[in-house]
């Protein structure tokens, strides 16, 4: 990161330099950070409105309005240029777009209320603030992971593991490991929490992955998804190498969502809807009809395979016909929930106990009575 790149705020002064040059200028700068948060701590600022803050740009942007989206929680969005915006459904939130890193920065700064980014944003620009928590922490899209990755030829060619790579010999406090990443903080922690002394840091803001083959790196610490650039770079990860898991979340600031009126009712709504949906989306609508003497006995049947049991077990219903004059009940009907994933097999599992004219359709939301998360909520806040 260059000092032309940071924003122009006092609390970012302008001899900050990259890492390479000097590491405990990063630690200066984070001090700033935390002071100005502190500059507003307990008295945050005059405003009525809950600011939540969305990913401006990059892979995060699309997929985040998506969500909300299917959550039925459009952002009304007229310019891509314009960066305040509203979700019609939530009349006191304001959404305010800004690149992940400065959603980070304002929940702590108290500028924002709510955020989304990815884990490995919200745990490097956060550095462990316990005024940020996590509300939601599977958004289910943004997935990859923060990972060490050393080349595959040369010195390490039969180094496997972070063990491994701790023992080689070749690292010393004159010549230490060099390590090239964008992760400032998470970096150097990892590696001490790890017991790798001998390591110094240096930073770009991306491709970083050409590092060691340009001879300015000896490792790299970065996000891998597919594992495409490392392979096309000569790069392997290593085992105990990973430093986090990483997918969209839902964040906040804890002052606000205690001293902001009604921040914390916003937050329930979108908490309820992001569940019903990411609930859902796993799931499908399984009607099916079954020739059976009582909706018990056909109840038995499906109970007695292990798939489907649905949510709270199955629904049956009578299905009536006609027959001689007479209303009859020959079939029922039943209604169930299954997994995506096992689709098939609860199909199958139908047929075999006698079920006909399967049909199967997306769910759009599950409701349940109360979200196991904003319970964790509540107690998090101590309510
Ligand atoms: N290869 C990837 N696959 C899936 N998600 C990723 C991948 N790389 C990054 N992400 C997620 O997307 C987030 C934002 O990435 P993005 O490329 O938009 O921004 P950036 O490059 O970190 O920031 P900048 O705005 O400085 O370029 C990351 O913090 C991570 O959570
Ligand atoms: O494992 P993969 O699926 O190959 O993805 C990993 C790459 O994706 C990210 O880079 P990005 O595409 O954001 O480019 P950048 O390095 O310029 O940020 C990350 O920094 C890796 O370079
Ligand atoms: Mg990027």
């Amino acid at each position: 990161m260059l000092a032309s790149n940071l924003p122009k705020s006092p609390f970012f002064p302008t001899h900050y330099v990259p890492i390479s040059r000097s590491f405990h200028i990063t630690c200066s700068v984070s001090q700033l950070q935390t002071a100005a948060a502190e500059t507003v701590n307990g008295r945050l600022s005059e405003r009525n409105e809950i600011r939540l803050g969305l990913p401006s740009k990059g892979r995060m942007a699309a997929d985040t309005l998506d969500l909300l989206k299917d959550c039925q929680l459009s952002v009304k969005h007229v310019n891509p240029r314009q960066y305040v915006a509203q979700i019609p459904q939530l009349s006191n939130l304001e959404v305010w777009f800004q690149r992940p890193k400065d959603i980070v920065r304002k929940l702590l700064s108290g500028d924002l209320d709510l955020g989304i980014a990815g884990f490995d944003t919200v745990s490097e620009y956060g550095e462990g603030n316990e005024d940020l928590i996590i509300i939601h922490d599977a958004l289910d899209y943004g997935d990859c992971r923060l990972s060490l990755a050393i080349p595959k030829y040369g010195i390490f060619e039969n180094i496997n593991s972070l063990k491994e790579l701790a023992q080689m010999p070749q690292w010393t406090k004159e010549k230490p490991l060099r390590v090239a990443t964008g992760f400032t903080y998470l970096g150097p922690k990892f590696m001490k929490d790890n017991g790798l002394n001998h390591v110094s840091f240096s930073t770009a803001d991306g491709a970083l992955e050409a590092a060691p083959a340009m001879g300015i790196a000896d490792a790299i610490l970065d996000l891998v998804s597919s594992g495409t650039t490392l392979k096309e770079n000569n790069l392997k990860e290593i085992d105990g190498g990973v430093v986090l898991q990483s997918q969209a979340v839902l964040v906040a600031s804890k002052r606000s969502l205690i001293q902001r009126k009604s921040a914390l009712d916003t937050t329930h709504e979108i908490l309820e809807r992001l569940e019903a949906h990411l609930r859902a989306e796993g799931q499908f609508t399984v009607v099916a009809n079954m020739r059976g003497n009582s909706a018990e006995e056909v109840a038995e049947r499906v109970l007695s395979q292990a798939s489907l049991s649905g949510l709270q077990g199955p629904t049956v219903s009578p299905v009536f016909c006609k027959r001689g004059g007479q209303i009859a009940v020959d079939y029922y009907a039943i209604v169930i929930c299954v997994p995506k994933k096992a689709l098939y097999k609860s199909v199958q599992q139908l047929r075999a106990i006698g079920g006909s004219g399967v049909l199967v359709s997306p769910l759009t939301y599950i409701f349940d009575e109360e979200t196991p998360r904003w319970r964790e909520l509540l107690s998090t806040l101590g309510l």
